[in-house]
């Protein structure tokens, strides 16, 4: 698991190791020194001459940049510190000089930017250490215009021409919202010291970043991070392996209420992605017409009423102020989900609220329900609680958004996107596990179906321990992503593969854990 952490957490847990006098920047910047030798020695045979530029600012990211220059610099490598600010750490700065970097004052001449760009543009590696987590707001000034036409420089693409890479973190990302307000140059690296921010993992920033390297440099944190990323060995682990003893009701019966005649197709692959993910049995309730195209596809269903450990509502349902043209409002399976989803919120079975289920939802809702709005999706929900959003604010803040609904709806928020953003009652999660190739109709719906299985194995608990919801939502998102690319690595992918890909993929998970 990844853990990251605000930058006010960071300064705390710095602040008693620099009054001991640890060298806590000598630390980070030979770190990444070393980081930026091994990727040069990955891409070429002699480093003696590459050319690195750093991007110096006044503080003490800057500082970390001009530490890691000098240390460049005594192995042989040209070193360039461009200080876009009149001050810049004065230790840094000595250190660099003497280990025979040169230093370009561009704050003193702003006209020489583009020129300075076009050479940073052309040198082997560029350090951005313009701010860290002391900066305030969006660049600004020379920093500002020098990242302006440093992309203009590179075309505008990442892994064409200098490798970026990071200091701390992309200069200008919020570092605790991971938002981005103004220019910022893309990293195919980024080095980070003490612990991950939540900014790198969050979206927009997050695809600013590139590879993530989190440095050691001796803190140690307090309390709960600000926010998780599970990775594949978590899931393995935590994954609900069935013993001897166990039998279907045990591995957990999942109830699906999804699907209209005009949608039949979310019931399938919401029931398919169930039963792909081990539910010990899937229940269908639903328009009987949908019901006999579900069980066509899986057999396996069941169509009668009986015990369920999960719910699942929504998937193919249309909101309720949604005409589907058939039934009137929605139609049998809107019906169904309306009367099923109050009773659900009396009793204490985990439910995921998809798609049309978000309209009929009457908070407060537990945290085992599981709610799984794509970013308009939140949009509707949280203008319907009288917050003024639209669905660009929540792709450009999502955990602030994702978190709004947790707190307007009691509910478990998962937020889907490339990144898909987890918030429930003990902390929040993002994942980035799915390839692009994922954003296709019905993929949620299978997100849907194999959430339902997770939860509908593991039910007493999740109902008992209010933050396991998000854990396993989070859980579900890596399993999702994971399938996506095993159905069809670095191409296109239909929902239904992704679905079928599931059984495989929870196989290597418990393998590898
Ligand atoms: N403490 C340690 O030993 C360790 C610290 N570490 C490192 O220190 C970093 C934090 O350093 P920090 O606190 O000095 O702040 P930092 O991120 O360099 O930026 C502040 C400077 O930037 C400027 N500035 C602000 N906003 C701006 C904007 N929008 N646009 C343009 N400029 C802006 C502002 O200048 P001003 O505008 O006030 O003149 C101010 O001077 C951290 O990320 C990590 O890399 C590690 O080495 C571990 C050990
Ligand atoms: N750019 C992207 N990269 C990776 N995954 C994505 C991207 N965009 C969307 N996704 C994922 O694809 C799925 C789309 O779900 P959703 O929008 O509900 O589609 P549908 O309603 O058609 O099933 C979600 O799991 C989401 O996280
Ligand atoms: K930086």
């Amino acid at each position: 698991m990844i853990e990251a952490w605000n930058a006010a957490d960071v300064r705390a847990a710095e602040a008693p190791l620099l009054e001991a006098g640890e060298p806590l920047m000598e630390r980070a910047s030979f770190a990444l020194a070393m980081q930026v030798l091994a990727d040069l020695r990955a891409r070429r045979r002699h480093l003696r001459g590459a050319r690195v530029v750093l991007l110096v600012g006044a503080g003490n990211n800057g500082g970390d940049a001009l530490h890691a220059g000098g240390v460049l610099a005594r192995r042989g490598l040209a070193v360039t510190a461009v200080l876009v600010s009149e001050r810049a750490h004065t230790g840094g700065l000595a250190a660099l000089r003497s280990a025979g970097g040169r230093v370009v004052e561009l704050f003193a001449d702003p006209a020489r930017t583009a020129a300075v760009a076009a050479d940073a543009a052309s040198a082997d590696v560029v350090l951005d250490g313009m701010v860290g987590i002391g900066a305030r707001g969006a660049l600004r000034g020379p920093a500002a215009d020098l990242v302006t036409a440093l992309t203009d420089a590179r075309g505008g693409r990442r892994g064409s021409g200098a490798r970026v890479v990071a200091v701390d973190l992309p200069s200008g990302i919020g570092a605790d919202d991971g938002t981005v307000d103004g220019p910022v140059l893309p990293a195919d690296r980024t080095v980070t010291f003490g612990a991950a921010k939540p900014g790198l993992l969050l979206p927009p920033a997050a695809h600013l970043v590139g590879e993530l390297t989190v440095v050691d440099i001796g803190l140690s944190l307090e309390g709960a991070p600000a926010l998780r990323r599970l990775e594949a060995v978590d899931v393995g682990r935590a994954w609900p392996v069935p013993g001897p003893t166990d039998q279907k009701y045990s591995r957990g019966v999942v109830g699906l209420v999804a699907g209209t005649s005009t949608y039949p197709g979310a019931a399938v692959l919401s029931a398919s992605a169930a039963v792909r993910a081990g539910a010990g049995m899937v229940r269908y309730r639903g328009p009987g017409a949908v019901g006999h195209a579900v069980l066509a596809a899986r057999p396996e269903v069941v169509a009668a009423p009986g015990r369920v450990q999960s719910w699942v509502v929504g998937p193919g349902v249309p909101p309720s102020d949604e005409d589907d043209g058939q039934h009137g409002r929605g139609g049998g399976g809107l019906a169904a989900a309306r009367g099923d989803l109050g009773g659900m919120s009396q009793g204490a079975t985990p439910a995921v609220v998809d798609a049309g289920g978000l309209s009929l939802l009457e908070p407060p809702c537990p945290p085992w329900f599981v709610l799984t709005p794509h970013a308009g999706e939140l949009e509707t929900l949280l203008r319907r609680h009288g917050e003024d959003v639209h669905r660009r604010d929540v792709e450009a803040a999502p955990l602030r958004w994702a978190r709004r609904a947790h707190e307007l709806t009691g509910a478990t928020v998962l937020l889907k996107g490339g990144v898909t953003v987890v918030v429930g009652p003990s902390g929040a999660y993002a994942q980035a596990d799915a390839p692009a190739w994922l954003s296709t109709a019905g993929a949620g719906d299978v997100l849907a179906g194999l959430l339902g299985a997770m939860l509908a194995a593991r039910s007493a608990e999740v109902v008992e321990r209010p933050g396991l919801a998000a854990e396993i939502a989070a859980a579900a998102a890596l399993v999702h992503g994971r399938a996506a690319e095993r159905a069809n690595p670095g191409g296109p992918v239909a929902a239904l593969d992704v679905a079928d890909a599931l059984p495989a993929t929870v196989a290597s998970l418990v393998a590898q854990a």
